[in-house]
This record gives structure tokens, C-alpha cells and sequence, in this order.
């Protein structure tokens, strides 16, 4: 049986890019390893729809913040067994954003906090009434909003289907995404979290998720 960890941060802050690098040091350490993205597009008719709705595309659908929780929140309930197959098969699974990437985005949007009826409200939608399985660790990875948002912009003009949708372009919602997102850390929100930096070495990173295996 393997752990389930989640890593969590804003747009742009290099989530897949160190997902990538830590999953090399895990294999290097004889480790196996499945990885899962947040929201699945092109999987999940879900994650889909909230894409598109941040994209401009159905109506008011994405004014409403509870809306487009419960759209990111179905997306997971649709992988619920196949994370449960892949925490069976391998010694770690590393999700690249899972239920607090609701809870912080959704406070945020709400300008609540991380102890506010929203965070609440997605821990029972996600892991009473859906189902979803517990992430044994949460890491978020601690950028600077502003480094994050330039890595985004960056990656929105040379690639065109990254192009920033409604969250990315909202400077202010990033900045209190980004504090939602520590007061979770430093509550311990959901189980034990670890802060990485941005200039977090992965080898390092991949060695103390190791020991936990
Ligand atoms: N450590 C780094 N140093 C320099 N550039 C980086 C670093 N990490 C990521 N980047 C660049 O920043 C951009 C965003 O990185 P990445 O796609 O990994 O972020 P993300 O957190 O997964 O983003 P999102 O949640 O918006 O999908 C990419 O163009 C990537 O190449
Ligand atoms: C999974 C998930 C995502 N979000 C937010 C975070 C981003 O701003 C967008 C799209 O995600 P991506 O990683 O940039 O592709 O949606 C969210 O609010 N709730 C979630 O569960």
C-alpha cells in the first residue's frame, strides 16, 4: 500500500515542472511512482466544462464559485477508484493539485479564510460525500504570487493553448489564493502538510518523501 501526496500552489508556480523532477528522483531511489493532474481535461467532461467556463464560455457559470468547485470536485469523484488502484499498485502517488486546490481557490474567491464555511464545505462535498481517499501529505509549493504569475504570462505567450483564463488574469485573487493556500498549510488543513520554496531541490524533496514509502 503506498501514500497519496497532493502538491498544491498557485498558477505558474512550477507544480508539474517539480513533479517532474521529484518523480525522476523517486525512480532513481527505487521507487514506484503514478502520477495523477488536476482537473483531468480531455478526460473528464468536468474538467472540461470548468475550463471552458473559465475561458468565457457558459453563460455565468463561472461567476459562481460554488459552481465551479463542484464542477472540479466531480472531475476527482470520476478518478476516485483509479486512485485508490494506483495507491494500491505503487509506493507513492503524486497528484498535481486535489481537493485543497477547491478549498483554497473557492475561500479565496469568497474572501473567506482557510477555517471558513467554504474550506468546510469542500472537505464534506469531497471527502464524506464523494468519497475521495485522504492525501497522506499536502505540500504546497510556496512561490512568490508574483513569480508565479510571470511564469504563467511567460508560458501563455509561447504557448497558445496555455493562454491565461479568468483565475490567472485576476492578479488579487492569486494573492489571496496565496494566503488561503498557507493558512491551510499552517493549519494543518486535512492532515500534515510540508512548505516547499522555489528553489526547493527535488533530490532533497524525493529523499524525505521516500522515507515515508
Ligand atoms: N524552477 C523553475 N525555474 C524557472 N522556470 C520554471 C521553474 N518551474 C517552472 N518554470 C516555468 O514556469 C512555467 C509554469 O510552470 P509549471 O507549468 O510547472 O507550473 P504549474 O504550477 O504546473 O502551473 P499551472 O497550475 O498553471 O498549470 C513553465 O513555463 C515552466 O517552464
Ligand atoms: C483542480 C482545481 C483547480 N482549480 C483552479 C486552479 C486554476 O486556476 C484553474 C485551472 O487549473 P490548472 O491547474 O491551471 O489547469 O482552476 C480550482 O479552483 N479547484 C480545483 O479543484
Amino acid at each position: 500500500m503506498g501514500i497519496l501526496i497532493a502538491l498544491e500552489g498557485l498558477d505558474g508556480a512550477g507544480k508539474r515542472t517539480l513533479v517532474e523532477k521529484v518523480v525522476r528522483e523517486l525512480r532513481a531511489l527505487g521507487r514506484t511512482v503514478a502520477t495523477v493532474d488536476f482537473p483531468r481535461y480531455g478526460r473528464s467532461i468536468h474538467a472540461d466544462l470548468a475550463s471552458e467556463a473559465l475561458k468565457g464560455e457558459h453563460g455565468d457559470l463561472a461567476a459562481s464559485a460554488n459552481a465551479m468547485a463542484v464542477l472540479f470536485a466531480l472531475d476527482r469523484a470520476g478518478a476516485a477508484d483509479d486512485l485508490r488502484d494506483l495507491v494500491a499498485a505503487n509506493d507513492i502517488v503524486i497528484l498535481d493539485r486535489y481537493v485543497a486546490s477547491n478549498a483554497a481557490y473557492g475561500a479565496a474567491r469568497t474572501r473567506q479564510g482557510a477555517d471558513g464555511d467554504f474550506a468546510a464545505w469542500i472537505a464534506e462535498l469531497e471527502f464524506e460525500r464523494l468519497g475521495l481517499p485522504a492525501p497522506d501529505l499536502q505540500l504546497l509549493l510556496d512561490v512568490p504570487v508574483e513569480l508565479a504569475a510571470q511564469r504563467a504570462r511567460l508560458r501563455g505567450e509561447s504557448d497558445a493553448t496555455r493562454a491565461l483564463d479568468a483565475y490567472e488574469r485576476d492578479g488579487d485573487l492569486q494573492a489571496r489564493t496565496g494566503g488561503v493556500y498557507r493558512e491551510l498549510a499552517d493549519n494543518s488543513w486535512q492532515g500534515t502538510w510540508w512548505r516547499v520554496t522555489a528553489n526547493a531541490d527535488p533530490a532533497e524533496l524525493a529523499g524525505r518523501m521516500a522515507e515515508l514509502s
